[in-house]
């Protein structure tokens, strides 16, 4: 980091926001990383990451920081709305949470262009368990804007050899994969825990593939981009990954917790819980079929159970691959 190093801002100090200052800081950044919690006295560290000591490049701050080259979002999804306005400059804005919006269904960018609407907006999305991210092990994700000379200017600030990312100009189906891996994590969680087997998941994975993709097309985004980090390569870590919130919440749902318990016992996140009512909605808006996030999202509402779930996707109607 030098004086002319470009000064990066990281809005949400959860553990992605704390993972994304340290990578950001590799990169060669100074950071300044908004965060509602102070360092623990006495170390480099915040509360939602406690294993990662955070590097000298990176200042905390409780004050929305307001002059930065790159601002990078990474509130959760239902909280993106409250936060946006409240973002001072002109700095592009990188919208780093998966999900969409209860209620409007908004993708992060719908959110960034109604709040923001002067300043350019990205989209980052990748298979990035965050401890691993912040302790410097590979990982690869992909910045989407609107062009892709855009992207690569973001990646290039962002980059690193511990961290490879991918410029693409799809940021709709970037969106839309990082959204729907969160819910068909629920589902291949909630298949491993009720015992119904590894050929139940693979299953869940490849076919959540189609639907997502058809998704992302009636949306205007591009099928090929599913089969990308963003999409398959999330579906696999998110989908098969013990650490991951999504896929643990499915595990305790299919094990026969209710959902009220699981989250009763949780601070974090689990994005899936609810996009899946939204996506489910954008979908049937748009006739789209996803048999998948329709049959997570109505497990998770309690209308239907597990025997009922499992009919839902193993008696529709034989079709072609
Ligand atoms: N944890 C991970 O491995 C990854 C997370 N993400 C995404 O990043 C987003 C954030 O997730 P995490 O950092 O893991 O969350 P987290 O569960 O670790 O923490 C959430 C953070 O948001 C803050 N927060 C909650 N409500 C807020 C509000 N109203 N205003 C401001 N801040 C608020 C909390 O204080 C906390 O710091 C999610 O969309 C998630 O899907 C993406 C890739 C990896
Ligand atoms: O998005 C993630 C990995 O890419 C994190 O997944 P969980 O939110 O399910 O932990």
């Amino acid at each position: 980091m030098t004086a002319t190093s470009p000064h990066i801002a990281v809005i949400g100090a959860g553990a992605w926001g704390i993972a994304l200052a340290c990578a950001s800081a590799r990169a060669g950044a100074r950071v300044t990383l908004w965060s509602r919690s102070p360092v623990t006295p006495g170390t480099r560290t915040l509360p939602r990451l406690p294993a990662a000591v955070l590097p000298d490049a990176v200042g905390v701050t409780s004050d929305l920081p307001e002059h930065a080259d790159l601002t990078l979002l990474v509130v959760p999804m239902q909280t993106l709305r409250s936060i946006a306005p409240r973002l001072k400059g002109t700095s592009p804005l990188i919208a780093c949470c998966k999900g969409l919006e209860l209620g409007t269904g908004d993708l992060p960018l719908d959110i960034l262009r109604e709040t923001q609407p002067d300043r350019p907006h990205a989209v980052l999305s990748g298979p990035n368990f965050a401890i691993e991210v912040a302790m410097g092990a590979p990982a690869a994700a992909t910045i989407a804007a609107a062009s892709l000379d855009e992207a690569h200017h973001y990646v290039g600030l962002l980059s690193s050899p511990h961290f490879r990312l991918y410029a693409s100009d799809d940021p709709i189906g970037v969106q839309i994969a990082g959204a729907a891996k969160n819910v068909v994590a629920i589902g291949a969680g909630i298949a491993i825990g009720a015992g119904l087997g590894e050929n139940a998941r693979a299953a869940l994975i490849t076919r959540a593939i189609v639907e997502i993709g058809r998704l992302a097309a009636a949306m205007g985004g591009r099928p090929a981009t599913i089969a990308g980090l963003s999409g398959l390569g999330d579906l696999i870590l998110t989908c098969t990954g013990a650490g991951s919130r999504n896929y643990s919440l499915g595990l305790e749902l299919g094990r026969g917790t209710s959902l009220a318990e699981i989250l009763g016992t949780r601070s974090t996140v689990a994005e899936g819980v609810a996009t899946a009512p939204a996506l489910a909605a954008r979908a049937k808006a748009l006739g789209i079929a996803m048999p998948i996030t329709e049959t997570v999202s109505a497990f998770l509402a309690g209308e239907i159970d597990l025997a009922q779930a499992r009919r839902h996707l193993l008696e529709r109607p034989i079709t072609v691959e």
